[in-house]
């Protein structure tokens, strides 16, 4: 068996005291830390703009993971991160038409970027080698590399949602993009509903079309197609929760509640979070029952993400001032309603302010998985576990939804409604809810789901006969 060779624009570089925020690297860095291999991405630097191209990454060795860096120029990372990527098919593939911007020049800086990783990925890659490529801001790679010769097995997982066509056909380049996922092997979904938003566009463009033994045939390749939720390392999460007792941070956020209820929000600070409606349910939950003022506190983690394109930085002004602003309304000399806290919290501390929280509240408007939402789960004391609110357009959903208690995020009133509930929700029902959820999360977790991809994708060879089958016109 080869190595495993994994690719992704962000790499969390094991820094001391920088715990990476963002479920890819999250997710990914346990299942890397345990198979070994080599992890490729951006490094996080920019490089001069008159610097050369690099003839190789940057090589850096921890455990058993080489990572493979690179520098991206600021001009690339403007057309290619914080442009086409963040501008283009972060907001489209979250449902949100009216926040993209398409440009030439953007796309331009996609497929350079794309082609760059390319020229130094190929010259590594011994032929046995597997190839997994993560997420929206690589889709082109395996067709680059296929350009470049290269043959081996080759794997791409979609961390956010996949969009109706209705949607995805808002994107004018979207024939390329798809032509682009055809070129692996195996294609990962979260969810069973991105499969069948792919689905339904192979269809109704007549590029596509899914084949007797489960296959799918897309632009006259053949290639596997799955909806593998990821997950987290459930078990460890448990147990540093059980720990965290003696974390510092943790003790001091438990002295400073003096008996009030917790109830926790966590999430890079994103439109497709949902943050400023949840703050709205929070302020409408306060206003339906006077029983809860001084007897609550909401702590809402978000560090600040993406501030370099437009619509993250104005939403870091808004959700402050909305804040403030429910805080001004309705605090008390000796009582805050909302903490809001801008910076990333490591990973022992949260897990014990889950623990801590008697409501775990998940909603975003739209969300590939939300790792947030299992994280709240695994945290919990399986003698007296708190309440998951989750709303319905996260991943997650799909596989917590009979124990979470599942909200519209844009049902103010409804969410709120659920968080009074959830607030007085007897043990037993507690209990129940929450054992469902964590056996689901207890086997299908981050190794599950690596192991899955991974099988996918090293044991099956395309057969000979779907080498032949002849490309479909697309629609023009
Ligand atoms: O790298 P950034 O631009 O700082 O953003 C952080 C990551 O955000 C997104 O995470 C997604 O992956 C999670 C794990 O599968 C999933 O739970 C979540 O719903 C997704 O939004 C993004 O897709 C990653 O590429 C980013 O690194
Ligand atoms: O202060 C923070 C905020 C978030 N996270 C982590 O960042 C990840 C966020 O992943 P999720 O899938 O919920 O959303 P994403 O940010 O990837 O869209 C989770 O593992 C969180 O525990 C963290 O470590 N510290």
């Amino acid at each position: 068996m080869g190595r495993l060779i994994v690719v992704s624009n962000r790499v969390p570089v094991p820094k001391p005291g920088t715990p990476p925020a963002g479920g890819l690297a999250v997710a990914l860095s346990g299942a890397m830390q345990s198979r070994g291999g080599v992890w490729f991405g951006w490094s996080g630097d920019t490089a001069a703009a008159d610097a050369p191209e690099p003839a190789a990454p940057r090589t850096l060795k921890s455990g058993s993971v080489t990572y493979a860096l690179v520098d991206l120029k600021e001009r690339d990372l403007d057309d290619y991160y914080a442009g086409f990527s963040n501008r283009m098919l972060w907001p489209l593939f979250h449902y949100r038409m009216d926040l993209t911007e398409f440009t030439r020049v953007t796309l331009g800086g996609y497929y350079r970027v794309n082609g760059l990783f390319s020229r130094l990925i190929a010259p590594m890659a011994e032929p046995d080698d597997v190839i997994w490529v993560h997420d929206y801001h690589l889709i082109p790679l395996a067709a680059e590399l296929r350009a470049a010769g290269l043959r081996n097995r080759m794997g791409f997982f979609l961390h956010i949602p996949f969009p109706p066509p209705d949607i995805l056909t808002v994107l004018p380049n979207h024939a390329d993009i798809v032509r682009g996922l055809a070129a692996y092997d195996v294609v990962g979904f979260q969810t069973p509903l991105d499969v069948e938003n792919f689905e339904t566009y192979l269809r109704r463009e007549k590029v596509g079309r899914r084949m007797s033994d489960g296959r799918y045939v897309v632009h006259g390749r053949a290639i596997r197609v799955e909806a593998l939720p990821v997950g987290i390392e459930t078990q460890t999460f448990a147990e540093t929760a059980k720990a965290s007792e003696r974390n510092a941070l943790v003790r001091r956020m438990e002295e400073s509640m003096i008996g009030r209820r917790l109830i926790i929000g966590v999430d890079r600070l994103d439109y497709s979070k949902g943050i400023a409606e949840r703050i709205q349910a929070f302020e409408t939950f306060l206003t339906l029952d006077d029983h809860w003022r001084g007897k609550c506190t909401y702590l809402q983690i978000t560090p600040k993400s993406r501030s370099e394109v437009a619509e993250y930085a104005a939403m870091e002004r808004e959700v402050a001032e909305l804040a403030g602003r429910v805080n001004g309304k309705h605090a008390d000399l000796d009582w805050t309603p909302i903490r809001y806290v801008n910076r990333t919290i490591g990973r022992n501390a949260l897990a014990g302010l889950y623990r801590m929280a008697a409501v775990g509240l998940v909603t975003p408007l739209r969300d590939g998985m939300n790792l947030v939402a299992k994280e709240y789960v695994a945290a919990q004391d399986p003698e007296d576990p708190g309440v998951l609110l989750l709303s319905r357009f996260a991943g997650a959903a799909f596989e917590l939804a009979d124990g979470a208690m599942l909200t519209n995020p844009y049902d103010i009133d409804g969410t709120a409604g659920a968080l009074a509930r959830a607030l007085v929700m007897p043990l037993d029902e507690r209990l129940d809810r929450w054992r469902r959820m964590y056996e689901r999360i207890r086997v299908h977790d981050v190794a599950w789901w690596c192991r899955s991809f991974l099988e996918a994708l090293e044991n099956d060879a395309p057969k000979a006969a779907a080498a032949k089958l002849s490309p479909i016109k697309a629609a023009s």
